[in-house]
């Protein structure tokens, strides 16, 4: 590595001077992981690095940028001996407990970072990085000292529980804490509700439930009550389990943290069952969603084969990525068409769905069709004549039911235009979706990103969302969760193969195919062995 950038430019703050020499192995330090090895030492040690630490107590951290050679760069997350000086640290107490011990390397390297791409050519630079998250040799805070509160925000999703229990076994039987608050519904929850305690015991079988035992909410984003509610009730540990809004909500709190100058880890767990977080593999609740979206497409089907021109509908989440809808219908195999937000389609004359529709039930006399809930808005409102732009409490713009809407479209056009018989069937099995209990292959997941929050925040790391980059888990700084959304790409390759799968038109001319590919950088997305897109 040869060079940091942190905070904004200008004069490096004493306090931060401080905090990165305590922390990198300077007087102060007494032996934390940043000093332990010679190869950890600091960038200006005369290792080949070279250190700008401009970072101090402005309320707007800049992204901490370290490059190195050959076009390496590492996108770090702050850490509370950035804005604290002379933060003592500890032995970590897993050192001593039999189970860990007996793991080579279970401590991860200070300088073990995880690539970003991974499918590279022989002349690519090495380019982006993020932090490997883990349990590191020290830590910043005593076990008795630990005061940590979890809080789930946003829409429901598989798995929620299991985070939460995971968080409080975690916490305790990794590092012996005792003291986990649970945050009553929500962000408002902090400001306007009782607290729980939560342990091991209390939350032994929640991951068997789907939904959240904490409650959740949408709105009551007040940071300054927030901030004054953890600072009031002594709490040192932040977890926020919620989705992009959620995210941007956790950011503007460290912020705030931060601001005030607080020994508080803030550390988020993304949770969307839509899959729109960039920069993750994908989302805890995703699988089991996709899952459970398989039953209702299985039963679409038996009814679409089982009446004459059968057509089994069937409406999935996705606000603005149709993630669930493209992989429900490439595990399915049983729909012919898939329809999704970023994907316009239309509805009449040549290469038009109509048109497809009228293909597919002259050749196999039934047909299934997946839709997700954020499709064809536009076409909707227009035919609905409605502008009215409702939003839910948090903002997010209120979707009109495309299922109903398509429903009425095909059966005026082909039953009373076309003097067709159709047997259309609309299923709408969102909520049901939503609320079922993580799959076991999501429990797994679940696990290890709670995990990894706690050896984040004990680590003393703050800002930062934790979540698998190309298999490994990492600490990935606010900002970059939070520039952008997660969509599916439809000129990359995931989209490609589905469409070869359902044999379904593209709805697309050669110009809206240079138009989707404009600027368009290959999102994280899963399962495909593309560029980023393993
Ligand atoms: N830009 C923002 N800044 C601060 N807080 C926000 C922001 N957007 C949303 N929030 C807060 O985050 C919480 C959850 O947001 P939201 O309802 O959008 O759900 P989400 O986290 O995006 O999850 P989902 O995937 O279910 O939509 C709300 O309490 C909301 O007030
Ligand atoms: O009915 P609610 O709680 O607003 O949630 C609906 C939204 O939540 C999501 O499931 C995301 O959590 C979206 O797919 C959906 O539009
Ligand atoms: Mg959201």
């Amino acid at each position: 590595m040869r060079s940091v950038s942190a905070g904004v430019g200008g004069a490096i703050a004493p306090a931060a001077a401080a905090a990165f020499k305590s922390r990198h192995g300077g007087a102060e330090a007494d032996g934390g992981d940043h000093a332990l090895k010679k190869k950890f030492a600091c960038p200006n040690s005369g290792n080949g690095f070279s250190k700008l630490p401009t970072m101090g107590l402005e309320s707007n951290s800049k992204p901490k940028i370290v490059t190195g050679e050959f076009g390496y760069t590492l996108e770090d997350v702050p850490h509370l001996s950035d804005y604290i000086p002379h933060l003592p640290t500890y032995p970590n107490p897993l050192q001593d407990n039999l189970a860990y011990s007996a793991v080579r390397q279970y401590f991860v390297d200070y300088d073990d970072t995880v690539a970003q791409k991974v499918v590279v050519h022989k002349d690519t630079a090495r380019g982006v990085h993020f932090r490997r998250a883990g349990p590191c040799q020290r830590v910043y805070f005593e076990s008795d000292d630990v005061h940590a509160c979890i809080v789930t925000c946003g829409g429901l999703c598989p798995g929620l529980n299991t985070v939460i229990r995971e968080i409080v076994c975690g916490l305790n039987y990794m590092y012996g804490v005792k003291s986990v608050l649970g945050i009553d519904g929500g962000y408002r929850g902090f400001y306007s509700k009782n607290t729980r305690s939560l342990t091991p015991k209390g939350v032994n079988d929640i991951h068997k439930r789907g939904g959240t035992v904490l409650g959740t909410s949408r709105g009551g984003h007040d940071t300054k009550k927030i901030v004054d509610s953890i600072q009031d009730r002594g709490i040192n540990q932040v977890y926020i389990i919620g989705g992009d809004g959620t995210q941007k909500g956790a950011a503007v709190i460290f912020e705030e943290v931060r601001r005030r100058g607080l020994k508080v880890s803030v550390a988020g767990i993304p949770k969307t069952i839509d899959n729109d977080i960039p920069v993750i593999d994908k989302s805890f609740g995703f699988d089991s969603a996709v899952e459970e979206a398989e039953r209702a497409i299985n039963a679409a089907h038996v009814e679409a084969t089982s009446f004459e021109n059968g057509i089994g509908l069937v409406k999935l989440m996705g606000r603005y990525s149709g993630f669930i809808a493209m992989y429900a219908t490439l595990a399915s195999r049983d729909v012919d068409c898939c329809l999704i937000p970023e994907s316009p389609f239309y509805l009449e004359g040549p290469g038009g769905l109509f048109e497809y529709i009228d293909k597919r039930l002259k050749e196999h006399g039934h047909m299934v069709i997946v839709i997700a809930e954020g499709a064809g808005q536009e076409m909707l409102s227009e035919s609905l004549r409605s502008t009215a732009q409702q939003a839910d409490a948090s903002g997010n713009k209120l979707l009109q039911d495309v299922g109903l809407w398509i429903s009425q479209r095909i059966k005026d056009h082909f039953s009373k235009e076309r003097k067709m018989t159709i047997n259309l069937k609309y299923i709408d099995p969102t909520y049901m979706i939503r609320a079922i209990p993580s799959n076991a292959s999501d429990n797994v997941y679940c696990t290890l990103l709670a995990q990894s929050a706690v050896h984040g925040a004990m680590a003393g790391y703050t800002g930062f969302t934790v979540g698998p980059v190309n298999g490994r888990h990492a600490y990935i700084p606010f900002h970059r969760i939070n520039e952008k959304q997660n969509n599916v790409v439809i000129t990359d390759r995931m989209w490609a193969r589905l469409l070869s799968s359902t044999n379904q038109p593209s709805f697309l001319s050669t110009k809206d195919i240079i138009e989707a590919s404009k600027g368009e950088e290959p999102p994280t997305a899963l399962l495909d062995d593309g560029e980023e897109t393993k």
